[in-house]
């Protein structure tokens, strides 16, 4: 039985599934259009949402919603969509509440078993719930005397306020009122099981096969391969792609961790040429991005082929997952990311992705499991076009050589002064502005270099990171006198949005 989940598009969907994983229960997410066996639900939520429940094309309950006979809870949007389809009054507020409120309960009930009757949540809705549906009861209000909490104490219950976020100080405590004692659910999930029976799952499937797997080095890519190996051994082979975009001294150390440390059949693929040769003289960031995707796609043609390969293992997670079931509906293409994710309609091969049910953490916790260094699993993410995306402009060795000593020099003094693991990721960019400055009594004439150094969770939003003045002091000083090239630094203090992440 698996706790299903909703999604109307709230920023938190996510949240809700990985703390209910937390707890200890398989949960998944899905949209409202898709379809689902309703015989494997043991708890349905409905999550919060952008839209509001009286415009006519706000999303609705889905088609399978009255086969399901059993309990629901309702955040936010969830509530205020249960609230308006069982015949309540749901109204635009007359003041909003974002953020930090207090409640009060009013009203025993079994999600508030444990809670205290004050205490603070986190809301983010202008919408309010004004009647309740016939049969409901109010068992929390806000301060300012808004329905918080409410429950027909038999199917529904509905929050308005967010407990998936750890801002609510209860929050926990009332999921796991909910899926425990309301929805009687037993814990079911726990990493070691999965581990054995992804094992077992993938030797059925792949035995006696050729399977190839792209291998980045990264963390998910990385345990990817390494469960795989652990199902069927030498009949994998990974495929390390160099394509002359890669970080200083990287290319070494991956081939060192996989193929020494973990005795994983890898080979490195020297493809800097022709990767180098197809960049030259592009200027353009999305050019550059698809001249990338298409070479990847043909270097891993070529060695599926010479290997023999029949399927290929990719190292999708769950947020890809459901990032690409949202996208293409109304989200707005910013920069087109280079996975090697173009590669299953485009090529002949069967895609493995052992990971496609896991989070991050989630994943780093199996890595740990399966015996992979810290210094993979603790990597921070670096993309697919690697540096080509951080030389701003058309990208040659030149400006690839002094990208990579700066960056270089900057992760070493993030790690000594022990900010690497603080920051979510951070990494050096060339610009294609020289200035003037001056080198002992002569004129010079060099490269601007960026800082970008981020605070983030997945990726989607960050902040740039709030470094001491004394390392950044220490990062300019290094990479001024041992950059050959580079005139200038600057540290880059742009939020996401507006920004995003990287500069191209
Ligand atoms: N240099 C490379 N050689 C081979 N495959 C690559 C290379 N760079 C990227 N890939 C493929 O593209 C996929 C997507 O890259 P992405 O950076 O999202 O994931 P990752 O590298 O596995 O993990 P992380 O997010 O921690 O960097 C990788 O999982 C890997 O399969
Ligand atoms: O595998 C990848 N292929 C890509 O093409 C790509 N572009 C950006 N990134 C990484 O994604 C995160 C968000 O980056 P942006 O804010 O720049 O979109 C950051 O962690 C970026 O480093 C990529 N990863
Ligand atoms: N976070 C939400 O679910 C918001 C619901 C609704 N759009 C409101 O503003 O009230
Ligand atoms: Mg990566």
């Amino acid at each position: 039985m698996k706790v299903l989940i909703l999604d109307y598009g709230s920023q938190y969907t996510q949240l809700i599934a990985r703390v209910v994983r937390e707890l200890g229960y398989y949960s998944q997410v899905v949209q409202p259009d898709e379809d689902v066996d309703v015989s494997d639900i043991g708890a349905l939520i409905l999550s919060g949402g952008p839209a509001s429940v009286y415009e006519p094309n706000a999303p609705r309950l889905p088609s399978w919603f009255e086969a399901y006979k059993g309990k629901v809870l309702g955040i936010c949007y969830g509530m205020q969509l249960l609230a308006h389809e069982m015949g309540g009054k749901v109204e635009p507020g007359e003041l909003a509440e974002y953020g930090r409120t207090e409640i009060v309960i009013v009203e025993d009930d079994p999600i508030f078993e444990n809670v205290p009757r004050e205490s603070t949540v986190w809301m983010s809705h202008s919408d309010v719930v004004k009647v309740l549906p016939k049969g409901f009861k109010v068992t929390a209000h806000s301060k300012n005397g808004m329905i918080v909490s409410a429950s027909d104490r038999e199917r529904f219950w509905l929050l308005q306020f967010h407990p998936e976020v750890r801002h609510t100080q209860f929050g926990r405590q009332m999921l796991q009122n909910f899926l425990s004692r309301i929805c009687g659910l037993k814990p079911n999930w726990n990493l070691e099981d999965f581990i054995t029976q992804k094992i077992e799952e993938l030797r059925k499937e792949l035995s006696g096969k050729k399977v190839i797997a792209a291998l980045s080095g990264g963390v998910d890519s990385s345990v990817a391969c390494v469960l795989v190996h652990r199902a069927i051994g030498t009949n994998l082979r990974c495929v390390f792609v160099d394509h002359g975009l890669l970080r200083k001294n990287e290319p070494e150390e991956v081939m060192d961790v996989f193929k020494n440390m973990l005795q994983l059949n890898v080979v490195k693929i020297d493809a800097r040429e022709r990767f180098l040769s197809k960049l030259k003289g592009v200027d353009d960031p999305e050019k550059k991005r698809k001249i990338i995707g298409e070479e990847f796609i043909r270097v891993f043609e070529q060695e599926a082929k010479s290997y023999g390969a029949t399927h290929l293992v990719q190292g999708t997670i769950y947020s890809d997952v459901i990032e690409s079931a949202k996208s293409g509906k109304k989200t707005a293409a910013i920069k087109s990311h280079h996975n090697v994710g173009g590669l299953p309609e485009k090529m002949d091969l069967k895609i493995v992705e052992p990971l496609r049910n896991l989070f991050k953490d989630e994943v780093r916790i199996v890595g740990e499991m399966l015996g992979i260094p810290r210094s993979v699993i603790h990597r921070q993410p670096f993309p697919g076009p690697g540096l080509a995306v951080r030389v701003i402009g058309p990208v040659d060795e030149e400006k690839l050589d002094i990208l990579r000593e700066a960056d270089y020099i900057l992760i070493e003094t993030l790690r000594e002064t022990g900010w690497y693991e603080k920051i979510w990721q951070a990494f050096a960019v060339l610009l294609p502005v020289r200035s003037v400055g001056v080198r002992g009594d002569r004129r010079a004439y060099d490269y601007v270099l960026a800082i970008r150094c981020v605070d983030s969770v997945e990726g989607m939003t960050a902040d740039w990171s709030k470094i001491p003045h004394d390392v950044l002091d220490l990062i300019s000083r290094r990479i001024l006198n041992g950059v050959k090239g580079v005139g200038r630094v600057v540290y880059d203090i742009s939020s996401k949005p507006p920004a995003t992440i990287e500069w191209e």
